[in-house]
């Protein structure tokens, strides 16, 4: 299951964060300033070919990690730290003119999806980002929403007209139409049925088949272990360890972190063996809304 990841092309990981950190300006009454970090210290790199994930608690700074990376912070959040593509550090700019193109974004929420545009106009804007013309872009378009299961019927719908699922299927469409040379897929597989987890697992293993690199965010660790090469571990916005899969077995010995470890022996195969410690009130899965702007230079 775990193919071996080929090398890039520059002999470079695709994608390097280092020493990540995120900082929030909040103003409490009073306009009293007050700084909160939820990222501290993160750091992951993709090669082309593999599949990592990146797993954690809900509100250890996963999400924060993916936006970072495409320049999609909020504007009150401020970040240090290094981000390589292809070996070439960038600026926030360099970031933002991934997005979309050579990085490809499954965000975690249906916020992304533009609420004043047409299921149809979104996904059209995602296929000209890749270079389509207006022509192509219609029928690329097309193409996208039908690989997810759906018909031309929703291009005219708004996202207010749309369910859960089928929000999600358009923001699969958007993300996965073209070929990027990157997928970061925030938490792609929340509510969704076990036969529909694996398909979209598949989907992303089958995108790391082709050489494409793959950052799958997620929570869901048994999951992220049948696609994925490595793992990387955070907590509390740092990075704890990175593993391969086949160190997640048995009693986790191969683990260096504690965490990774009580992380592991926590799921239900593993006898539930939840420590005394704070894994049991953070390890829960949270439906929430990542505010996210929309600009025509973004993708869905
Ligand atoms: N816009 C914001 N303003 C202030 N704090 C924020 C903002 N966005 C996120 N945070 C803080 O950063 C923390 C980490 O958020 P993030 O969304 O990255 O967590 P996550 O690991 O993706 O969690 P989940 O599994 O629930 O998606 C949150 O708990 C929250 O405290
Ligand atoms: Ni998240």
């Amino acid at each position: 299951m775990n193919a071996t990841p080929a090398p890039a092309p520059s002999g470079q990981p695709l994608l390097e964060v280092q020493h990540l950190a995120v900082s929030f300006t909040q103003y409490e009454r009073g306009l009293r300033r007050r700084e909160l970090t939820p990222v501290t210290d993160m750091s992951v790199s993709v090669n082309a070919g593999e599949v990592v994930a990146l797993v954690g608690a809900s509100g250890a700074g996963k999400s924060l990690l993916g936006q970072a990376v495409l320049g999609m912070l909020p504007p009150n959040a401020t970040s240090s730290g290094v981000i390589r593509w292809q070996g070439r550090e960038l600026d926030l700019a360099g970031r933002r003119a991934l997005a979309g193109r050579e990085v490809a974004f499954l965000p975690q929420s249906l916020s992304h999806l533009d609420p004043t545009a047409t299921v149809g106009a979104q996904v059209r804007r995602s296929a000209r980002l890749q270079g389509a013309s207006r022509r192509e872009a219609k029928t690329r378009a097309l193409d996208a929403l039908t690989s997810q299961g759906l018909d031309a019927s929703v291009l005219k719908l708004y996202p207010h007209e749309l369910s859960g699922g089928m929000g999600r299927r358009v923001l699969t469409a958007c993300a996965l139409m073209g070929s990027p040379s990157l997928v970061i897929a925030d938490e792609p597989t929340p509510g969704l049925a076990s036969e529909s987890v694996t398909a979209v697992l598949d989907r992303l293993r089958g995108i790391a088949a082709t050489g494409a690199g793959v950052l799958l965010i997620t929570h869901e660790i048994t999951g992220a272990l049948t696609v994925a090469d490595r793992v990387v571990v955070v907590d509390r916005g740092r990075s704890l360890e990175e593993a391969p899969v086949s160190a997640f077995t048995g009693h986790g010995v191969a683990l260096t972190h504690p965490y990774s470890r009580q992380l592991w022996m926590a799921l239900p195969g593993n006898g539930f063996q939840v420590p005394a410690d704070h894994v049991a009130h953070t390890f829960h899965v949270m439906e929430h809304d990542h505010a996210h702007p929309h600009t025509e230079e973004q993708p869905c």
